[in-house]
């Protein structure tokens, strides 16, 4: 996997003098993206990533590929949109929406160390000050709203027991989104899909967040939790890794301070954070899309989680 819509080095030549890059002089399709085609581009300025989607449109890219601009004009580490002479920064090729962005250096850490953790957490809180007064605002398309329109396609799918965890999971879920403390929470762009093959490091020094095509307005917590719920886990068990936890949560409060309402929301929202990707992994392995030529997430993974974080207290977040 994966490359949708082939571009050749002829076709980025035409297209790629409006960049001011130089001319275009290779191009390599990268084999894991799994939902858009993905090149490595090598240009007389350097090398950077160019993206045809697939499945965005024209409409719905802006929030992404403009708050990546915005995040990458405020010093977070992320890929910088190139912009066209007329400021553009996603034009049709063949047809399709297409994008260029700066090439992150380095490789996914999917063995992450407190090291890694702690660049993580202190970067997403730099991420979320920075996003602030970002002016497009879209909400989180796997929210609270969602969930309640998946909870019950993928319900009779489940044996006994997960269909009575699903649904107490609900009911729990509706009542801390109602609640006052949830109210309390600070919001703002997020990423929301913030895993171990979202972050580039080179070496142990954090080089960028990227994919951001799951992000929306959502709570900072949520996008904590999430975040904690695949970095700081053991894989086999979804057992959180103390080290890991107090390194990642310690490195955002010294960025960005919790407030008492986020420490009295932190269980229920890590509890948020396993059932949203329960859901999404249950759709996509009992729902999978026309065409669909992949192998699946395990859902089971996430439900392992959730009957962890439903068990067993996490660490206080200060
Ligand atoms: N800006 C970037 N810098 C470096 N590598 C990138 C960048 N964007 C994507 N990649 C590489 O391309 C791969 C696929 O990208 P991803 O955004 O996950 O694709 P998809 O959305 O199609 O799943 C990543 O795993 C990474 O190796
Ligand atoms: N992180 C999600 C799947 C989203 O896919 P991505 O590869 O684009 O991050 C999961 O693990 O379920």
């Amino acid at each position: 996997m994966a490359v949708f819509t082939p571009v050749t080095l002829d076709d980025l030549i035409q297209w790629i003098p409006p960049f001011s890059l130089g001319k275009a002089l290779a191009i390599r399709g990268i084999s894991s993206g799994i939902e858009n085609s993905n090149f490595f581009i090598d240009t007389e300025r350097g090398e950077y990533v160019l993206t045809v989607f697939e499945n965005l449109s024209f409409e719905q890219l802006p929030f992404y590929l403009e708050l990546m601009r915005h995040l990458a004009q405020r010093g977070v580490l992320v890929p910088a949109p190139i912009a066209n002479q007329q400021d553009q920064i996603i034009n049709p090729l063949h047809g399709k929406p297409a994008a260029i962005v700066t090439k992150l250096e380095g490789d996914c850490q999917m063995a992450p160390a407190p090291v890694h953790c702690a660049a993580v957490g202190a970067m997403l809180a730099k991420m979320h000050l920075a996003a602030q007064d970002f002016s497009i605002r879209q909400p989180n398309l796997r929210g609270l709203p969602w969930w309640r329109e998946t909870a019950p396609v993928v319900r009779p799918y489940l044996p006994a027991d997960g269909q009575q965890l699903l649904r107490d999971e609900m009911a729990f879920q509706e009542a801390f989104a109602a609640s006052d403390t949830y109210r309390q929470l600070p919001n703002g762009p997020v990423h929301a899909d913030l895993f171990r093959n979202n972050v580039m490091f080179n070496g142990n020094q954090l080089s960028g967040f990227f994919d951001f095509y799951f992000a929306g307005c959502d709570t900072w917590l949520f996008d904590l939790a999430v975040t904690v719920n695949d970095w700081c886990i053991d894989l086999a068990t979804g057992k959180l890794d103390i080290a890991r936890v107090r390194a990642m949560l310690d490195a955002y409060h010294a960025v960005r301070p919790f407030s008492v309402a986020e420490q009295a929301a932190w269980q229920p929202m890590l509890r948020a954070g396993a059932l949203r990707f329960w859901l999404s992994r249950l759709y996509d392995f009992y729902l999978p899309r026309a065409a669909e030529m992949l192998t699946p997430h395990d859902p089971g993974h996430f439900e392992r989680i959730l009957r962890q974080r439903v068990a067993h207290p996490a660490p206080n977040l200060y």
